[in-house]
């Protein structure tokens, strides 16, 4: 349950600095509440692990966009898309039981990384004349 996914993402070989038990608490902690607190943190780990791998996911998918849209002479943002995004997503978080404020500050958060990415990939297509 505390396993790491993907605890080969460095190629197998054994480098990788990560301590799942780093903590400024262990002096403080008796150790059963430490072992419940490590045995959360290594679900914690997997989830944070799968978000990143998520999010590259998607950020792949949105260069691919921004690739269309600099070919193509659009506009990097789409407010229609945005607005139909975000009540989707605030409908979605309000049945999962998350808060639908921070489901579309997240939201704001990663298409405004993506509008950055897609001005960059639009400079550069100018740059190269078409
Ligand atoms: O779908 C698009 O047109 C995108 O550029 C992707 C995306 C997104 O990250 O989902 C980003 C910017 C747009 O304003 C809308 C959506």
């Amino acid at each position: 349950m505390s396993q790491q996914i993907n605890p080969q993402a460095d190629g197998g070989a054994d480098t990788d600095p990560y301590d799942p038990t780093a903590s400024s608490l262990a002096d403080t902690v008796q150790d059963e509440v430490m072992a419940e607190l490590l045995s959360i943190r290594g679900s914690i780990d997997n989830f944070d692990a799968t978000l990143v791998y998520l999010l590259a996911e998607r950020f792949k998918a949105t260069q691919r966009v921004g690739h269309l849209k600099a070919v193509h002479s659009l506009p990097p943002s789409d407010p229609g898309r945005e607005k139909a995004q975000i009540e989707r997503l605030r409908r979605l978080a309000h049945e999962a039981h998350l808060d639908p404020e921070f489901a579309e500050k997240f939201m704001n958060f990663i298409i405004s990384e993506v509008i950055r990415h897609h001005n960059t990939i639009s400079a550069t297509h100018a740059e190269s004349g078409n």
